[in-house]
């Protein structure tokens, strides 16, 4: 009932009044039916097919057909009979759509609820969660909470159309009514226990959803290496199993929910006859009213076991609703910064400032530092390399920069003010920042540099392109810089990418340029081209640099090496590169050792 009443709040508070109207035309219907219905008899006496003597309360019902002439009695009546149902069906027809409305309006604000908080949600959000999880609950699980929707609609309807049913029948015959519905709710409460298992089952599904697919994500991403590795078997054998415990599931599902109404259906047979029987021997009923006691009742039946179903079909649904509620909890919890101000790069004049900080990853769980009482300055406008070991730090510091991360102690500073959450999106606004694993989006390369700027001339885009070296063979695909990228057998290699991605970075202007390990993939004499354009950019903004091959730092303005989260040395290429004790010296040794 709780879950109902939760559901209820839900829809309410996206639908609102639209809600009760729709409640309001359902129990107009329902009215109708019953009219349709209490017209039957009239009609049968009319036609005397049957001989009904109707008793005092319908004959006052009816008594104004009494006054119509005999011949013409019958059309009357069954024209409004017609007209009834026709009213009926119009009305049932603008309800459905409205219901539509609502079910997928309510799809789609939760989408876009979802969605709108997990793209603000902070870096570490996205550290701790699997991406696939992400991706299942904006894909599988809100459309689950979807249909949930639909039965939850289906269950008002039906809910609505049995209580002015039953109304209808306790008018008739109260005392019939009472025992039908004695003996109905007799059989709710003993399937109460097949709602429970729904929950279960609902929870079941909603897990080995988010097992399946965050399986294939890793499987399609890994498809190179499964290829490569010869692991198809191992996979298909995994593969086998979750879909069989996905089938296994379903097939449970439609047990269940076939025994209840089953039970639903024999218990509509047993007590018709037994109403018949009842109502005959202890009652004494008249035809009449026994006939549309019959007629509600059999009409009735399948509404009742229909709430049955909905309820069901809720609770299996409601562990995915809440898990989506849940995690929109989670992101909002998260959130990085407050929307809706107009907020302005920020443009670095002096230096951007990291003071005595240590970060440690929340989901490493360790004591570990990732970062250990930093202290660099890296002065605007210039170029700041960071080298050192795997593992020694260097994306968690870039991170911090730029405000993805922060510090668990310390602070960053921007020409001395502190990076908050009042200042972060507008400094990142005027930052660039181009990955080891460049990404594009499957549209036109034109597209993807208008992503950033959308005012770009065409000629701006050509000069960001001549930057990265790109431009010639971006002039040589089929529509050159209409050319959409994975379309068609349209594949880039992970350099020209990597160029591509440079020349956006440079078409936004930006006041800091962060490269993470962003010309790794390019060879020796386009590396070298990008290392003059870099050269051209000092003085005009402030360069940061990863980079594992140190002949690409040569240009650097101050190199900072780290270790274990610490930084060990500070300063100018040549100087540190004499020191052959110092570790920039030992990477040099062995890199070049390596190249020999
Ligand atoms: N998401 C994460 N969760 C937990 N620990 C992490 C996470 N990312 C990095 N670390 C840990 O933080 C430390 C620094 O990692 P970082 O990625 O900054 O190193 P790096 O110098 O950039 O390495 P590489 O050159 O291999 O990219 C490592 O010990 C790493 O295991």
């Amino acid at each position: 009932m709780s879950d109902l009443i939760y559901f209820l709040k839900q829809i309410h508070h996206y639908a609102g009044k639209v809600l009760y109207i729709n409640l309001f035309a359902m129990m107009f219907i329902s009215l109708l039916d019953g009219v349709g219905i209490l017209l039957l008899i009239p009609m049968i006496s009319m036609s005397g097919v049957v001989e009904i003597e109707a008793n005092e309360m319908l004959s006052n019902v009816f008594s104004f057909f009494n006054n119509i002439p005999s011949n013409i009695g019958l059309p009357v009546i069954l024209v409004i009979y017609v007209l009834i149902v026709v009213g009926q069906n119009v009305l049932q027809r603008s309800i459905t759509i409205r219901n539509t409305k609502i079910q997928h309006g309510f799809f789609r604000h939760i989408r876009i609820e979802t969605y709108e908080a997990l793209l603000h949600a902070n870096w570490n959000f996205f550290i701790k969660n699997r991406k696939s999880d992400l991706i299942n609950f904006l894909t599988a699980e809100i459309a689950r909470s979807s249909a949930g929707t639909h039965s939850f609609l289906q269950f008002m309807t039906s809910l609505v159309f049995t209580v002015i049913q039953i109304g209808i029948a306790l008018w008739l015959s109260s005392s019939i009514t009472m025992f039908v519905l004695l003996s109905g709710l007799v059989l709710i409460l003993f399937n109460r226990k097949f709602l429970k298992k729904s929950v279960e089952l609902g929870q079941k599904n909603y897990t080995m959803g988010r097992e399946y697919l965050a399986g294939i994500t890793d499987q399609i991403n890994g498809i190179k290496d499964i290829k490569s590795n010869s692991l198809e078997s191992s996979r298909m054998e995994w593969f086998r199993k979750i879909t069989k415990g996905m089938q296994d599931e379903q097939i449970e599902y439609t047990k269940l929910k076939t025994i209840s109404q089953m039970n639903y259906k024999i218990a509509s047979a047993v007590l018709i006859a037994l109403f018949i029987f009842i109502a005959l021997s202890a009652f004494h009923a008249q035809a009449s009213q026994l006939m549309l006691i019959i007629v509600i009742f059999s009409r009735l039946w399948p509404r009742v076991a229909g709430i049955q179903g909905s309820l069901e079909q809720i609770a299996t649904i409601l562990p995915a609703f809440k898990a989506v509620k849940n995690f929109q909890e989670e992101c909002k919890n998260s959130r990085e910064f407050q929307l809706g101000k107009d907020n302005k790069p920020i443009h670095i004049n002096r230096k951007i400032e990291l003071e005595d900080v240590f970060f440690r990853y929340e989901s490493s769980q360790s004591t570990v530092y990732a970062l250990n009482e930093i202290n660099i300055v890296i002065p605007a406008n210039k170029m700041t390399a960071f080298v050192g070991r795997s593992g020694a730090g260097k994306s968690t510091i870039i991170d911090m920069l730029m405000g993805l991360n922060q510090p668990e102690r310390g602070r960053v500073l921007l020409d001395g003010i502190p990076l908050s959450q009042k200042n972060i999106l507008s400094f990142r606004k005027s930052i660039s920042y181009v990955p080891q694993e460049p990404f594009l989006f499957n549209i036109s390369i034109k597209e993807n540099l208008e992503l950033v700027e959308p005012n770009a001339s065409e000629e701006q885009m050509w000069d960001a392109l001549e930057f990265s070296s790109a431009a010639e063979f971006v002039r040589e695909l089929p529509n050159g810089l209409d050319t959409v990228i994975g379309d068609r057998g349209i594949r880039l290699s992970g350099g020209e990418r990597q160029r591509i991605v440079l020349a956006r970075a440079i078409l936004r202007k930006p006041s800091m340029l962060v490269l993470d390990e962003a010309t790794s993939a390019l060879d020796t004499e386009n590396e070298a081209k990008i290392q003059q354009a870099l050269e051209k950019l000092k003085g005009k903004m402030t360069i940061v640099v990863i980079a594992h091959r140190l002949s690409t730092i040569r240009n650097a303005d101050q190199v900072v090496v780290l270790d274990k989260g610490s930084v060990i040395q500070n300063g100018e290429f040549g100087r540190l590169a004499k020191d052959k004790q110092g570790m920039l010296g030992h990477l040099l040794e062995s890199q070049m050792e390596a190249s020999l």
